[in-house]
Order: C-alpha cells, then sequence, then structure tokens
C-alpha cells in the first residue's frame, strides 16, 4: 500500500538524518582512561570511606597519640594518611555513577554488558545535540517537497506539511539519540497526522446516535466505486444489526439500477426504483418513505455518476440533495486518481457540500496523495478506505492506523 510514497518519506527520512548527523554534537564527556573500571565497585561517601581503610591503612591512619613518638613521625603518617583518603575520594569521584545513567542509555548498555564501562561510554552515541537552522534543511525540504509532489500531494498540501517539518525541527537545540531517522520520522508523522486529521468524526458514533431513519446520499464520477461502497456499506451495518433500504437514485445509466439489484439481493435488503430516465429526486423520496414506514434504519442513496465540469448535471445533484434532505452525503473517488480527485472532491464540496469522502481502490497501488490531500482540502474528513472488490473490503478510516501504513516497513 502507498509503496512509492513510502519510498520517498525513506529517501527524506535517509537525506536529512545524515544533515543531523553531520551535525549533531556529542555532550558526553568520555572518560579519559582507557582501563576499564570495575563494574562492582559502589561509590563509597566521604565518611565510609575512612570506615573502609584496610586494617593497615586504618592502623597507619590512626591519630598517633604515643607520646615517644617524634613529631616528624606524626606528621608523616598523618601525610600518609591524607594521601591515602584523597587516593580512595579521586578513585571513587573518577567512576562514573550509573544512577545518573538515563534508562535508555542503561539499556543501550545491557546490550554490550561484555564490554567495560569506559569502551561502553566510547560507542556511546546516544547523548547528542543538534542545531538546525532553516538553511540546514533548505535542501532536504525541497526534496520532501519535491516527493510529495510526485506522490500525488495538491501543492497547498505538500507546502503545509513542509511548513510543519521545517517548524518542527529547526531553531531550538534538539536531544537526539542514536538514530537519527527517528527525529525526522516522528516530525514527518505529526505534520501528515495534522492533514489527514482534519474534522475527523466517528461515523459508527455519528450514525448511533443519530434518530432514525438515517439517510446517506453518495455522489462522484462515473465509475470510481459508488455502487460497490453502498453494497459494502450495507453489509457492514446489517453487521452491526442495522436494518437498510436501497434508493436506485441513478436512472441515467443504463444497467445501473440492476447493478445495484443485484447487490441488494445478495445482502437480503430491498431496494426502492422507479423506471431508467425518471428523476432520481422522486426516488429517493419514495424510499426515505420506505424507510419511515417499515422503520427502517438507514436509507443509502446511489446517484449517477456526473463529471465536476458538467453544471447541468451538478446543478440536478444539488437539487436531489436539497429536496431529499440527506443526514449525510458522502463522496466517493478513486485514490489511484490522485490530485485529479483532490479536485473533483472540491467542486462537489462547493456545490452540495460534502460531508465526508470515501476513498476506493486503495488495494490498486495508489500513491497516496489523494488520501492525504483531501480531507485537508475540502475540511471534510475521510471516513473509509475501498481496498478490494469484496463486501468485507471497506476499512473504517483511522489517522493513527494510516500513518502506521505509511511508515511500516
Ligand atoms: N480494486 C478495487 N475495485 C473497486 C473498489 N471499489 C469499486 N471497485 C470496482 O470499480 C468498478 C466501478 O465500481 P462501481 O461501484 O460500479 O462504480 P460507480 O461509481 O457506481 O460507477 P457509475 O455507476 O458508473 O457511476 C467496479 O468494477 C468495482 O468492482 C475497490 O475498493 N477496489
Amino acid at each position: 500500500m502507498f509503496n512509492k510514497f513510502k519510498e520517498k518519506l525513506g529517501n527524506f527520512k535517509k537525506a536529512l538524518s545524515k544533515t543531523i548527523d553531520d551535525k549533531a554534537v556529542d555532550i558526553e564527556p568520555v572518560p579519559e582512561a582507557e582501563e576499564d573500571f570495575e563494574e562492582d565497585i559502589e561509590p563509597i561517601p566521604e565518611e565510609e570511606a575512612l570506615e573502609t581503610l584496610t586494617e593497615e591503612e586504618s592502623y597507619e591512619a590512626k591519630p598517633v597519640t604515643v607520646a615517644s613518638a617524634t613529631v616528624e613521625t606524626e606528621d608523616r603518617k598523618k601525610a600518609e594518611y591524607r594521601k591515602k583518603l584523597e587516593n580512595r575520594k579521586k578513585a571513587i569521584e573518577s567512576k562514573p555513577e550509573e544512577e545518573n545513567i538515563p534508562e535508555e542509555k542503561k539499556s543501550f548498555f545491557k546490550k554490550f554488558s561484555n564490554i567495560g564501562f569506559t569502551k561502553k561510554a566510547k560507542a556511546l552515541v546516544l547523548n547528542r545535540e543538534v542545531y538546525l537552522d532553516s538553511k540546514d534543511l533548505e535542501e532536504p525540504l525541497w526534496e520532501l517537497e519535491m516527493g510529495l509532489l510526485e506522490s500525488d500531494l495538491a501543492l497547498s498540501v505538500s507546502e503545509a506539511i513542509v511548513e510543519s517539518v521545517k517548524k518542527q525541527l529547526t531553531g531550538t537545540t534538539k536531544r537526539i539519540g542514536g538514530n537519527t531517522g527517528e527525529i525526522v520520522e516522528e516530525a514527518l508523522k505529526k505534520a501528515i497526522l495534522d492533514v489527514v486529521s482534519a474534522n475527523t468524526f466517528d461515523f459508527d458514533e455519528y450514525v448511533k446516535d443519530k434518530e432514525k431513519p438515517v439517510h446517506i446520499v453518495f455522489v462522484g464520477i462515473n465509475g470510481t466505486g459508488k455502487t460497490t461502497s453502498i453494497a459494502k456499506m450495507t453489509h457492514r451495518l446489517l453487521k452491526s444489526d442495522y436494518s437498510v433500504v436501497l434508493a436506485a437514485g441513478d436512472t441515467f445509466r443504463a444497467g445501473a439500477i440492476d447493478q445495484l439489484g443485484i447487490h441488494a439481493d445478495r445482502l437480503g435488503v430491498k431496494m426502492i426504483k422507479h423506471q431508467p430516465g425518471a428523476d432520481p429526486a422522486a426516488v429517493i423520496y419514495d424510499a426515505v418513505q420506505y424507510a419511515k414506514g417499515h422503520k427502517i434504519d438507514f436509507i443509502l442513496s446511489d446517484t449517477a455518476g456526473r463529471m465536476h465540469t458538467n453544471l447541468n448535471l451538478m446543478s440536478q445533484m444539488e437539487k436531489i440533495c436539497r429536496v431529499s434532505t440527506p443526514d449525510l452525503i458522502i463522496f466517493v473517488d478513486e485514490a489511484v486518481a490522485g490530485n485529479d480527485a483532490v479536485e473533483r472532491a472540491a467542486q462537489f464540496n462547493d456545490a452540495v457540500p460534502i460531508d465526508g469522502s470515501i476513498l476506493t481502490k486503495i488495494d490498486a497501488d495508489a500513491k497516496g496523495g489523494a488520501a492525504i490531500s483531501i480531507a485537508y482540502i475540502t475540511g471534510k474528513p475521510i471516513l473509509f478506505f475501498g481496498m478490494g472488490q469484496g463486501y468485507e473490503d471497506l476499512k473504517k478510516f483511522d489517522p493513527e492506523w494510516f500513518i502506521g501504513q505509511l511508515f511500516n516497513q
């Protein structure tokens, strides 16, 4: 899924990670000594140091009280004692204190537990800092923007993502770990998540609380998957124990009524139809009356596919939607259409407006741009992805899941 887009994101991650690696400075002072400390030496507080002196040391360290001892011997012994104590303290102070080591660093050490502490510290690249200004990011961000445009993201959406990444990464000193890719990935994830999360709402929660019957009209251009999506949605609603009636509102295309009728039969639901060429608004009106009369929970209305550039058909659709007062108008388009789908979504939204979108044919190696751009451009959420031709192939859109798909390897 979205393989080419993933590749572009991966390239940017690699390029920017390299920039960060080049600019990062080590903020972990590396111990000078080459020999390893004994790992089991515990730091000893100053007062305890005296008590831990060996018998010999403590004998020598004892204050000299023997009257016969010369002042010279006394001074020498005191000096020796002080020296020994000093050496002890030095050894303790120069031993790195394990308890001050952050958790992530400790686990890094664990991986190398057979290596001495000094060597571990030398292998350590976890504690680094980097400061990036916009100049450092100029080239990788340019590459990112090109990659986004090549993946069919709309220009304004690409710019918004690039701007967000830039804002997140520049102007502050950042502490970075060993994996610089992470910092880049986090910034990218957040930027894309902000864009695809525009005005999201939970479809299931919405319809659960809504007074029944709930009326949903599906609009879009020809052949993008409206009828198939209606069938998938019917299947999904039936599984949740709702009842459904279909309205064969595409009276324009020969065969459209029969196509929806086949799905209705397979799924075991009623379909309201008129003759081909009849007024679609009248068909939909009848379906709504049927649902009200039979206490049906949902009316799913098909409409004829129409080009967003055909003003007559667009104004007819606007009339259908105005007269039948649906609860939701869902725009259906195919993800493989890329920027065209985004443009169409914007025009349908201007005409009716829409409440959300279903993007179909995600399984057909879509570039991903439309999925990211549509929500941003229309300000209305993606509600579902069509991921195949089976009834089960309707995936409720979840921004976090989507981001996960973009960044999994
Ligand atoms: N691979 C794939 N094919 C799909 C998907 N959704 C629909 N299709 C196929 O796309 C073709 C067109 O689907 P329809 O549901 O007839 O499209 P439509 O928008 O109703 O078409 P019109 O009635 O002409 O407006 C059919 O062959 C569907 O099986 C999908 O998510 N994945």
